[in-house]
């Protein structure tokens, strides 16, 4: 009964739990553990009930969560530990609940990641970014419309967007178009490595913020339809870019401190929830002014085919979608898109620098394919199996999150138990990756795997998935794919990268983020 207040009390601070759980009559059910449900169900059939997944122990009101704070391995900063040390206990299946969330199972078989891709194909709810959603639907000036956006919205406001950019946003005519002023991006960085190369010997300690530079730089060519000017050497800390970056960096910490804690903003707005809320007013300051700039660019030009407009500008003409639906739609390519490829290229480069014989194939690959002098082409990029299997290995190794998320959205069966509806089903896929069952010689990296031919054997498709799954798979997954495909290919193409520091691990800001400082060393190979 307790929980069940306590849920009741939360449905009323947030309105995402009661469209998440649907009627009341649901709620009575989670609280009770899902014990409730189906009863004449589970006596026919061998089913167990949800109350009977194993997992740490629960508590009265704090569920599971007393259990996790004490736990010697838990760190906020390193939470995947934890939830690797539950999951090796309980796998393939564990129960987690806490006050602040309805009841998660945690899933380490890939056939019930893809029983809930599938039982949430209609509707797939996504139960995260609550602060951000917050300070969107609240805007004091009605910015958003009482909206937030494809990154934090459900149900039909979901679907309403979600609909009109996922072929704008997914089509390959789309996202090659971008691909001739990607590459001058990836050029001007291997530039920019040799300098900081020749200025300090190897990459500085923060050359992390170099590779976010490349990133925003790239995305910026597709969300904002313009080249900012990242890369230049003399940027100046107080520059537009700059300042992109740093609100954004800022956005991502107070995002994962309002995200996974215990959420006192929602009583009162604490030091994570105004860090939030301010930078995220000076991040749209921002890029309103760019969309101004690119809306009167739209109105003075006479398109002479379908292929003169850009991204940006076919969405700010489609029917259905508003101007400050593009607007947001922008502000999460951009927060959902800087981290996320430069993490992941970073990762790339430490896995490729540990592993000489990898790189050596890489290399011998593009030397191949790409012609010295000329730009890259999409024909070019359709003849890159190596460099694609070794992006898809490193982020087996590195993914960018522990799980991916939904709220079920009808009593469903995994692992022989019947999980309720409105229960959070949590695809484990890190730890999926890392288990020897589905990738033999899991801790080597190995990008050959991924190739077509499956020399370690057949790869289940739901085992690694670090673009999310079902339909609400990353929607920018063509562009960063793209994004990362090419500058991986001019970086080898110039370059060894080597790196004798102490070995990487993840942190979690929001995104999983490299642990020690990015100092590679690259040599010239020619
Ligand atoms: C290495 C690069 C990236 C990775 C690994 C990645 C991963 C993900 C994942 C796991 C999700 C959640 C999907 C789910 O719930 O099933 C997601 C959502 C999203 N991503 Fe990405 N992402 C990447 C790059 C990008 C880029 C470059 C953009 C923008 C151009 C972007 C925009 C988005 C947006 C807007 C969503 C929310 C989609 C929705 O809920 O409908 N991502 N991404």
């Amino acid at each position: 009964m307790a929980l069940l207040k306590q849920a009741k009390r939360m449905s009323r601070l947030k309105g995402v739990y009661s469209r998440g759980f649907g009627k009341f009559s649901n709620l009575q059910q989670l609280a009770a553990g899902g014990a409730a449900i189906e009863k004449s169900a589970l006596k026919k059939t061998t089913l167990k009930p949800a109350s009977e997944i194993p997992g740490p122990k629960r508590w009265p009101i704090v569920g599971s969560l007393f259990s996790m704070l004490m736990d010697k391995d838990f760190d906020t900063k390193r939470y995947h530990v934890y939830w690797k040390k539950i999951a090796e206990q309980h796998k393939p299946i564990f129960r987690f609940d806490s006050p602040m969330y309805p009841p998660m199972v945690g899933l380490l078989d890939p056939d019930d990641c893809e029983t809930v891709a599938r039982e949430t194909m209609e509707n797939p709810v996504r139960s995260a970014f609550f602060a951000l959603e917050k300070i969107r639907k609240e805007a004091v000036d009605n910015y958003f419309d009482k909206k937030s956006g494809i990154l934090t919205e459900n149900n039909e406001e979901w679907k309403r967007v979600r609909t009109r950019v996922q072929i704008p946003m997914m089509k390959t005519k789309n996202v090659t178009a971008y691909l001739p002023q990607m590459d001058k991006v990836a050029l001007d960085f291997t530039d920019r490595i040799a300098s900081l190369q020749k200025l300090h010997g190897e990459m500085p300690v923060d050359f992390q913020i170099e590779i976010y530079k490349w990133a925003l730089e790239s995305v910026s060519l597709v969300a904002l339809n313009r080249r900012m000017g990242c890369l230049d050497p003399n940027l100046t800390n107080d520059s537009e870019p700059m300042s992109l970056i740093k609100h954004i960096n800022n956005i991502n910490d107070a995002l994962n401190d309002t995200e996974f804690s215990a959420q006192l903003w929602r009583i009162y707005p604490n030091a994570a929830y105004r860090k939030l809320q301010k930078s995220h007013d000076k991040f749209l300051r921002i890029v309103d002014q760019n969309i101004q700039e690119t809306g009167a660019r739209l109105l003075a030009k006479k398109p002479n085919s379908e292929d003169d407009v850009t991204l940006i500008e076919t969405l700010l003409l489609t029917n259905g979608l508003t101007r400050k639906d593009v607007v947001t739609l922008i502000l999460d390519m951009l927060l959902a898109g800087i981290d996320t490829t430069a993490h992941t290229i970073a990762f790339a480069l430490y896995l490729l620098a540990k592993n000489p014989d990898c790189q050596a194939k890489l290399q011998e690959e593009v030397d191949k394919v790409l012609d010295h002098k000329g730009p890259i082409t999409a024909k070019h990029l359709g003849q890159l199996f190596y460099l694609k299997a070794v992006l898809k290995e490193s982020l087996r190794h590195f993914p960018l999150f522990t799980f991916n998320v939904r709220i079920l959205q009808k009593d469903t069966v995994l692992s022989g138990y019947l999980v309720p509806k409105g229960f959070l089903a949590l695809t484990l896929n890190m730890l999926i990756g890392h288990d020897e069952k589905y990738f033999p010689r899991a801790k080597e990296f190995i990008p050959d795997r991924w190739l077509r031919h499956k020399p370690l054997g057949a790869i289940h498709p739901y085992a690694s998935l670090p673009f999310g799954l079902g339909t609400r798979m990353c929607i920018g997954r063509r562009i960063a794919e793209q994004e990362m495909y090419i500058l991986l290919a001019r970086i080898m193409q110039r370059y060894n990268v080597n790196y004798k520091y102490k070995d990487m691990d993840v942190v979690t800001r929001m995104v999983f983020m490299p642990s020690e400082p990015l100092r590679y060393s690259f040599t010239e190979r020619r």
